[in-house]
């Protein structure tokens, strides 16, 4: 398991995109995410193809569902052998409770790290409260951190902007992963709550989920050089 606290999300809608950007890097200074896309397109066997090469690999499949379905799918990821993986925290305090269950069933020497995502850094204040959430933003990433806490799960997805909040609130060992992270003068894209790589350190961010800013670059292994510089 490598140390670095970069996590690079793999965004990609074949497998050999995501195996060519791969090649050129190192295990040593990221690691790799495979969501939604690149996890349906290409299946465990590309988790298995990056374990094979020493990578760290988070399973972003953000489950969110009844319980047992839910408790069932994590057993599963946790069996691909992947270091991390996540339910939505708002699918409540059972579900997670069952997530943590169906990881604990797992076949595995390694158990994975099991977050859950508080609110999307996509999303602003005003999202939240169209979908009928009277609290402020940061209240409701307090409550739904605090209640992930409670289920026993290892940490939370939120924005770095959150972190020194949960950090206070939940102690320095609850994981924080953070995407919406931006360098300066690069792209907000569909993202909203950013922060450049070295403020979310500073803030108190574990981990640095960074798609765009790398993946789409130029260079990608010198725009991830070139953050692991200013870290
Ligand atoms: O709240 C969340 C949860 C997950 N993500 C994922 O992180 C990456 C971010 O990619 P960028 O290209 O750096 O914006 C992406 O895979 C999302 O699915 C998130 O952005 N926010």
């Amino acid at each position: 398991m490598s140390d670095s606290k970069i996590i690079v999300a793999l965004d990609f809608t074949e497998a050999d995109q995501a195996k060519r950007l791969v090649d050129r890097l190192d295990p040593s200074l990221c690691k790799l995410k495979i969501g939604k896309e690149l996890f349906t397109a290409a299946g465990p066997a590309l988790i298995e193809h990056f374990t094979n090469k020493h990578y760290d690999v988070f399973l972003d499949l953000k489950f969110h569902d009844i319980p047992n379905t839910v408790s069932k799918a994590c057993q599963a990821a946790a069996n691909l052998g992947v270091w991390m993986l996540n339910v939505h925290a708002s699918g409540g305090l059972p579900m997670m409770q069952a997530a943590r269950e169906g990881v604990d069933k797992a076949n595995i020497s390694v158990a994975p790290l099991l977050i859950a995502v508080t609110v999307l850094t996509s999303m602003d204040e005003a999202t939240l409260h169209s979908l009928g959430v009277s609290r402020d933003l940061p209240a409701q990433v307090l409550a739904l951190a605090t209640l992930t806490k409670q289920a026993g799960l290892h940490g939370v997805v939120c924005s770095a902007q959150e972190a020194s909040m949960l950090k206070s609130a939940l102690g320095k060992d609850f994981c924080l992963v953070t995407p919406g992270i931006r360098p300066h003068n690069s792209d907000k894209d569909d993202q909203t709550r950013i922060v450049t790589p070295a403020e979310a350190l500073n803030l108190g961010a574990h981990y640095l989920v960074i798609g765009r800013p790398i993946t789409q670059a130029r260079d990608p292994v010198v725009a991830l050089n070139t953050i692991l510089n200013e870290i």
